[in-house]
């Protein structure tokens, strides 16, 4: 039996639309709804026929969902939530996707304290957004975090779970705070030495107007890919996730003066031994198959790739 029968999806970008995409094509009798506070994006929706109703106002969405799945950038979750309060099903369930957890799951308590919430984090995207960036496959074989409160009911967190494994998605349950601290080191300090490495390479004038660009097809094209991502959602990343993110950029901080020091003192054992213990992070990754397939599908769509 499918766990849902009538879906809103609420924000129709790279997630919201790849999720209307999946449930298209893993449950296709679905009844699916959107919404997008963005008439471009509204538009675009139709014209892509992501879902079988794309509503004016947000309200009109979610009336007769039986799951309402938010897709907006973390710092919206809880204000969308509230103005949907009145106008959704009593025995609905709200779920989201946002990239950090405990400041959304305190938001959407806060504004809907009555709701069934049952809070998600598909770990799978891209660096791209909008509804045309979206596709079918993008949670197949990708994580999916399920955060629920400590008095969750079970069968509404079995039913979202069940939802995203349907949608081809590896379902994991921890807390808001273990999440958080997880994301802040894999994914969210990440992009922000991303963001910070490119910024400094476009601070250096005289660099930036032709040879970073030239001769891009080192490291330097790695980190471009992750800083080219939404500046909206990962605005609101980092302040969401303020302390862990803190925690983690401490540590990193520590951990690059020590690299710094052993190239001032020549110490090559110290980089020496580093650069393989990383090597064989990486090479357990790709041995557990968690490596990027997806950035050679980016690659190759990517008409700057
Ligand atoms: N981009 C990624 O790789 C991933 C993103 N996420 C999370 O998914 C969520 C959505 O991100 P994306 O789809 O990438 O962003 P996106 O920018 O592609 O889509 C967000 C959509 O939300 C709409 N929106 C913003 N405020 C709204 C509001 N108040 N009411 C209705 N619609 C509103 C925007 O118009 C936009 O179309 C974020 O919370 C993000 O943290 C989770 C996993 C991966
Ligand atoms: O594009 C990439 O490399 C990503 O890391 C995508 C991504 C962005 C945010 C998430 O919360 C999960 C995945």
């Amino acid at each position: 039996m499918l766990p849902f029968a009538r879906v809103a999806i609420v924000g129709l970008g790279l997630i919201g639309s790849s999720v209307a995409r999946a449930v298209r094509q893993s449950m296709p009798t679905v009844r699916l709804s959107g919404y997008d506070a963005d008439p471009a994006v509204r538009d675009t929706a139709i014209r892509l026929g992501l879902v079988d109703d794309v509503a004016d106002q947000a309200g009109a969405a979610v009336t007769d969902a039986d799951l309402v799945v938010l897709c907006v950038p973390v710092g919206a979750i809880g204000a969308v939530a509230g103005d949907l309060a009145a106008d959704m099903p009593a025995d609905v369930i709200v779920t989201d996707v946002g990239s950090c957890k405990t400041e959304v799951a305190r938001a959407l308590a806060e504004a809907i304290p009555t709701v069934t919430v049952v809070p998600a984090h598909p770990v799978a995207g891209t660096e791209r957004s909008g509804p045309e960036a979206g596709f079918a496959t993008l949670f197949a074989g990708r994580w999916c975090i399920l955060t629920p409160a400590a008095d969750a009911e079970p069968l509404a967190v079995a039913r979202v779970g069940e939802f995203w494994r349907r949608l081809g998605a590896d379902v994991e349950v921890m807390t808001p705070e273990h999440h958080d601290r997880v994301l802040a080191v894999t994914s969210h300090l990440p992009h922000l030495i991303a963001y910070s490495i490119v910024g400094t390479a476009s601070d250096l004038e005289a660099v930036t107007e032709s040879e970073v660009i030239k001769y891009s097809a080192g490291g330097f094209r790695d980190f471009t890919r992750i800083a080219a991502s939404d500046p909206t959602m990962w605005r609101d990343v980092f302040l969401s996730n303020r302390e862990a993110v803190l925690e983690m950029l401490g540590r990193f901080s520590e951990d690059l003066a020590q690299l710094q020091r052993a190239i001032r003192w020549g110490d090559g054992d110290a980089l020496f031994d580093l650069f393989t213990r990383t090597r064989a992070i990486r090479r357990s990754i790709v041995e557990q198959g968690q490596d990027d397939a997806r950035e050679d599908f980016g690659r190759s769509h990517d008409p700057a790739g």
